[in-house]
């Protein structure tokens, strides 16, 4: 999509067809909309950034909180969206044994109970050896580190599902 079609979408078709680049926060799409125009995927990435970066630490956990667990119930029920379903199957978690299924559910509950929050990382960018790595090390790590580092993940998670959205040719929700 070009970037003059793009800041020409009225509020409705922008929140439908971006509404997910943050998992399960359309809110934030919805308000980006006002910062129109947009110079390139750049400028829009830098709106989204700088919402995100203005709200207060626990509207940062919030965001955390829209995220569905890595191979948890969603996965199992198949009622991911489709953007996390895709992210989830590309790192090899829908193919897990009941081993590492057990494990993974293991960490990520007492990741959540320290925390209160899920753990999230860009699934795109890691494999089942380095999530399930990271979610181990993670866990020891302080809780506005580890706030500020899922907040990160949210960050590579939305740059790739905007160039997925934005730089190809697969028709849009339109
Ligand atoms: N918990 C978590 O990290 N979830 C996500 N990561 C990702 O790449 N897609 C997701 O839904």
């Amino acid at each position: 999509m070009d970037f003059a079609t793009l800041n020409a979408l009225d509020y409705d078709d922008f929140v439908n067809i971006f509404g997910n680049v943050v998992e399960k926060c359309p809110i934030i799409t919805a308000a980006v909309w006002s910062k129109r125009p947009f110079a390139g995927l750049a400028d829009l990435e830098a709106a989204i950034h700088e919402f995100i970066d203005a709200l207060p630490e626990s509207g940062k956990e919030g965001i955390l909180r829209c995220h569905p667990d890595l191979a948890g119930r969603e996965l199992q029920s198949g009622t991911l969206t489709q953007e996390s379903r895709e992210e989830q199957a590309r790192a090899g978690l829908d193919a897990l044994n009941s081993a590492e299924v057990s494990r993974m559910t293991r960490l990520n509950l007492d990741y959540k109970a320290r925390f209160g929050f899920p753990f999230v990382i860009c699934a795109r960018m890691n494999d089942k050896a380095t999530i399930l790595r990271q979610l181990s090390e993670r866990v020891q790590n302080e809780r506005q580190v580890e706030r500020a580092r899922g907040i990160e993940e949210v960050k590579r998670i939305c740059h790739l599902r905007l160039q997925g959205l934005v730089l190809t040719d697969v028709p849009n929700k339109l």
